[in-house]
Formats: structure tokens, sequence, C-alpha cells
């Protein structure tokens, strides 16, 4: 008989047997795993080249000058602005750099060009007239590539890369009056054998011939990411190791985001010895995306090291980003997304809470489940806590105080988070301020029926003294009582009225600020007492602290009397 499993696979494509693991890199003395970030790489964005090419709706002239702008105010000092041997739109746009000259003495543009000799032409003429600029050439390496695509042993390939080292130098000589950087790609690096690689490198700079006063870059690409970031840190260590001139080469890498690993491959990169990184902003790119540079340098950032990028207004950015890709930034995106900094759940709430409110100015940052301060990339606390079903009494605690200034105690916090839970469960979504807040003032404050106090006034000697006028359904009674204090003399002056025993258990008061002008206007007292046997809470906001706590008492009493009607007739 046939197990639903063996049904299953023989309707299913899903077979992984078709698959071959990556192998591994012999390198037993490998040195990165020990190494440190401490600096921040080169960046270079590659969003209108790489991010560009992969988008449903390549960028218009229009967006390609915001986006432009954009990586220069966030201070990328190398930008690869196109292939101008393309596509008409990318050689205006570079054309208009240069002849608006937009272009600003400390940012270099980088371009990208096949090692085809037209191509290559082509290019120099679009860069006409540039102060300084990269020229990117590539050429694919790999195994696949050469037997299928291009057809090719090891020895032709090779030629490709040399025939458009020469080009890209002879035509670099056309022009002296630039200063030009050449950068050699071998791109599938990460499929292609790194000893072929380091030769056809090694070609490649015995053209150039670079110094280090005049280096070249050499890029690596993990074209497609195709194993664990370990073993592309084993790749750039071996190449960082073997390949020729290496003090004239600035080793520059360029991840792609296949199994989901390209920045964590830029990183350990690094430690193995690459100097320079390319990627996007938001990882826009070919499939899966290029390396994401705000979450790299971002890590660094929250490690305490200068990323060297100005990423504060995180907002601006995702907003010329989403209008010139047309894509949308997951709310969940490292460090950028709108979920990122709210915590729903509620020992999370919690935990930030309590740490937040030990917080000193001056501290190192050291918050519970917030990698760094929001308000470093224009994130206010305002969105840390938010609540829904999964959240506890801190997250509502929080909210009440953020928004209203009322600081629960803890036992108030206790009695009234169930509500708040409950009214999520029914929503089934978020709760938000305004709405906690109308709870609050439903469950305890809003009770002013049936009794309520008219003037009244309280006498020290050596007990308090409670004289008042009551009303009991609109009926004026006197109530008189005499206590420990002014709530004590109350509980016993309803306990004479109505006979009903009723002991205050909590209480708590504090001063009301006003979210705008900071002024104290108001207070707030929070009761608890125990009426019959049961705990009510009440809470009431006046002027006077004792009219506050006299009406707090009240509010929980009259919870009481309205469960209990058959009570107040007697
Ligand atoms: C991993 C990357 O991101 S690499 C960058 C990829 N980006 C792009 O391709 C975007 C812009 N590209 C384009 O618009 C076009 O490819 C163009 C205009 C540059 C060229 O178009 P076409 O001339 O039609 O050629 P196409 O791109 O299809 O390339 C195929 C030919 O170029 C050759 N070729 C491809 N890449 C290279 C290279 N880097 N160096 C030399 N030759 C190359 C191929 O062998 C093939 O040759 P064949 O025609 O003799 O079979
Ligand atoms: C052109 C190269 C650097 C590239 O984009 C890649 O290999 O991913
Ligand atoms: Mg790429």
């Amino acid at each position: 008989m046939q197990s639903d499993q063996d049904n299953a696979n023989q309707t299913s494509n899903f077979t992984h047997e078709k698959y071959r693991p990556f192998p591994k890199v012999s390198l037993p003395d490998r040195q990165w795993p020990d190494q440190e970030i401490t600096a921040a790489p080169l960046w270079c964005s590659v969003d209108l080249r790489d991010g560009n090419q992969a988008l449903i709706e390549p960028m218009s002239v229009t967006q390609k000058k915001l986006m432009f702008s954009l990586l220069v105010k966030i201070g990328f000092k190398e930008i690869e602005v196109g292939f101008p041997a393309a596509s008409q739109p990318d050689f205006d746009f570079v054309r208009w750099l240069i002849e608006a000259e937009q272009i600003p003495e400390d940012v270099t543009i980088q371009v990208l060009t096949q090692a085809r000799p037209e191509l290559i032409e082509r290019t120099f003429d679009a860069l006409r007239g540039v102060h300084r600029a990269v020229v990117h050439v590539y050429n694919s390496t790999s195994t696949v590539q050469r037997q299928q695509v291009f057809e090719m042993d090891r020895e032709g390939i090779k030629n490709i890369a040399i025939r458009g080292a020469q080009k890209v130098q002879e035509q670099a000589a056309r022009y002296p009056e630039t200063e030009w950087v050449f950068q050699y790609s071998p791109e599938s690096f990460t499929g292609t054998e790194l000893d072929y690689a380091v030769d056809v490198v090694n070609a490649v700079t015995a053209i150039w011939q670079p110094t280090k006063q005049n280096p070249v870059i050499i890029n690596l690409p993990a074209t497609v990411e195709m194993a664990t970031p370990n073993i592309f840190a084993d790749q750039i260590e071996w190449f960082n190791r073997q390949v020729e001139r290496r003090e004239a080469i600035i080793l520059s890498v360029h991840t792609h985001n296949d199994r989901g690993c390209a920045v964590a491959a830029a990183e350990l990169a690094v430690m193995a010895g690459a100097d320079r990184v390319e990627g996007t902003l938001m990882g826009n790119g070919e499939r899966t995306g290029n390396m994401d540079i705000i979450t790299m340098a971002m890590n660094l950032y929250s490690q305490g090291i200068d990323p060297e990028l100005q990423l504060g207004d995180m907002d601006e950015i995702i907003r010329v980003v989403r209008e010139c890709t047309q894509l949308p930034v997951h709310p969940r995106h490292p460090y950028a997304g709108e979920l990122v900094y709210t915590a729903f759940s509620g020992s999370h709430q919690d935990a930030i809470k309590k740490c937040l409110a030990k917080r000193k100015t001056g501290d190192a940052w050291n918050v519970a489940y917030l990698p760094i301060d929001p308000a470093d990339i224009g994130r206010s606390y305002q969105e840390v806590i938010r609540v829904n079903s999964q959240s506890g009494k801190g997250g509502v605690a929080y909210m009440l105080e953020r928004d209203y200034g009322l600081a629960l105690p803890r036992w108030l916090q206790i009695d009234f988070s169930p509500m708040v839970q409950q009214a999520a469960e029914v929503s089934g979504g978020e709760v938000t301020g305004a709405q906690i807040r109308q709870l609050f003032d439903q469950r305890y404050v809003n009770h002013n029926a049936p009794v309520c106090i008219g003037a009244f006034e309280v006498k020290r000697t050596t007990h308090d003294e409670l004289h008042a006028q009551l009303f009991i359904d609109g009926q004026m009674n006197e109530l008189n009582g005499i206590g420990h204090g002014s709530l004590d003399a109350l509980a016993n002056g309803l306990k004479q009225q109505f006979g009903i025993d009723i002991v205050v258990q909590e209480y708590s008061e504090h001063a009301i600020k006003d979210g705008t002008s900071g002024t104290e206007a108001d207070a707030i007292a929070y009761v608890q007492a125990r009426i019959a046997g049961e705990l009510y809470c009440g809470a009431a906001i006046h002027e006077d602290i004792m009219t506050a706590s006299i009406n707090a008492l009240l509010c929980a009493a009259n919870q009481y009397l309205a469960e209990h009607q058959q009570a107040v007739a007697c």
C-alpha cells in the first residue's frame, strides 16, 4: 500500500535530489573568523544601475535625478549611475550629470559596461568631460557561463577580459583631462574556480599596471549567492591572499541576496579583507536583491562604528526609494520598517518600559528588545509600544502614561489590563490610546450615580471628621464619618449610610502634566476598596487632590451600589 508521502512525492516537483551541495574552500588556516570590523568600508551605491536594471519599470530620468540627489545627501562618495552604453536614458542621464555640473567635487560616478569594444567606446562617449570617473568592465567567468553561455574554454573567457581591459585603457588615453579609475568584475565570481578567478584578474591588472598611488578596483560579485556566508568569506580570503599586485588593488565585494544572507556575506567578506562594498538602499536589485546598504551600515552604527552615511532621516530615504523603484518597503525591514520599533507583546512592552524609565541621559544604549534608539533615525518612542491581544499590563500602562499622563499604580494595571485584552480580542486588532482611555474612564472614572458628593469639609483632630452633602439618586442627604484620614472617614460614613463594609485597600495619587504646556493642572487619585468582600477600583481627576480622592472612592462605591440596587433602596 502507498503512503500519503509516496503519493505526494509522485505528484510533486519538489525533489531536492536535483541539487548539489556547494563545495567547501580548502583554507584550514583561515583568519577571517577572528577579525573585527572596526571602520566602515568604502561604500558604492549601485541603485541607479543594478537596482535599476531589476525594476519592472526602469527609472525615468526624473526618478534617476531624485535618487542621485538622495545618494549624495546620504553621503555616498562613489555612485554607479548606470550602464550608458545599454540605453539612451542611461546615456542621457550621465550626460546631464556632467553637463549640468551635478556631480559634487568629492563624489565619483561609476558606469558599467560589458567587455565589448563598441560598448566600451560608447561608455567613454557618455563620460566625455567628466572630472573623475570609475569605468567598470565585466565579463562572466563561472563554469556554467563558460560552458553553456559563452561556449568557451578558460583561455577564451580570459581573453574577453584582457581585450576589455585593453580597450578601456586605450579609450581612457583619449581623454587625458579626466582622472580615470578602472574597475574589473569577474562576474559570477561565486561560481568561478578560485585559481581561475585569480588568473583572470592577474591578467587584467597586468594590463592596467596599477600602483599603490593609482590603484584599480577589483570587484568580486556573488552574482548569485550560492553558499553560506562563511564560504563566501573563505573565497574572499583565499583570493585576497593569492592575487598579485594586492597593494595596488581596492578589493570590493558585490553580494546578492539569493539565500537571504547578502548582508552577512558582505560583513564576513570585510572581515576577510574586502575594502569596499557595493549595494543598494533597502536591497533592491536582481531577483531577491542586492546587498542592503542600509542594513549593513546600521549594523555598524549599532556597534558604535561610524557608518559614514547619514541615515538619520529614514522616512525620507524610504519615500524616495519608493518613489523611484515603485516598490514597497517591508514593514519589518531591518531598522527601517514601520513596525520594527513597535512591541505588541506583553513581556517585550514591560521590559522596554522599564529600561526606558531607568535610562539616564548620556548612558550607552542598553534597552531590551531595541537594538538602536529609534529617535536616531527620526522615529519616536510614540511608536514603540502598541497594544493588541498579545499585549500585557506594561503596554497598556505605557500608553496611558504617554498619551494622557496617567501613571497607573501596579495594582490598577493588573485590574485594568484584562479589560483591554478582552476589547482587543473582540476587535481582533489593535487598540488605540484613545480607546484605552475610553475603556479606563468607563471602567473607573465615569461612575457618578447613584451617589455623588456635594459640599464637604474635613476637620482634623486626633481623627479626621468628614461632613458632606451626599446626593443619593439626586436626593440630598447628610453624610458624617470619622476615620484615620479623609478616605477612611468617607468609607465609615458610607458604611453607616448603606450598611455595607467598605475598607480602602490601596491608594495612589499624582499630578497630571498638561501634554503641551508641561504644567501640572489637575491631580488624579486611584483607589482600591474592598466592599462587602469584593474588590472595586475607582479613579477621579480634580484640581483639588482631596476632592479627587473622595470622588475616586465614590466611583468604586458606585460600581458596587449599581450592581446591588437593593442595597441603595434600603
Ligand atoms: C550580473 C549583472 O548584473 S551584469 C549587468 C547586466 N545588465 C544588463 O544587461 C543591463 C543592460 N544591458 C542591455 O541593455 C543589453 O544587454 C546591451 C544593450 C548592453 C547589449 O545587448 P545585446 O547586444 O543585445 O547583447 P546581450 O546583452 O543580449 O548579450 C549577449 C551577447 O553579449 C555577450 N556578452 C554578454 N556579456 C558580456 C560581457 N560582459 N563581455 C563581453 N561580452 C558579453 C554574450 O556572449 C552574447 O554574445 P553573442 O551575441 O555573440 O551570443
Ligand atoms: C556587474 C556585476 C558586478 C554584477 O552586478 C553582479 O555580478 O551581480
Ligand atoms: Mg549585481
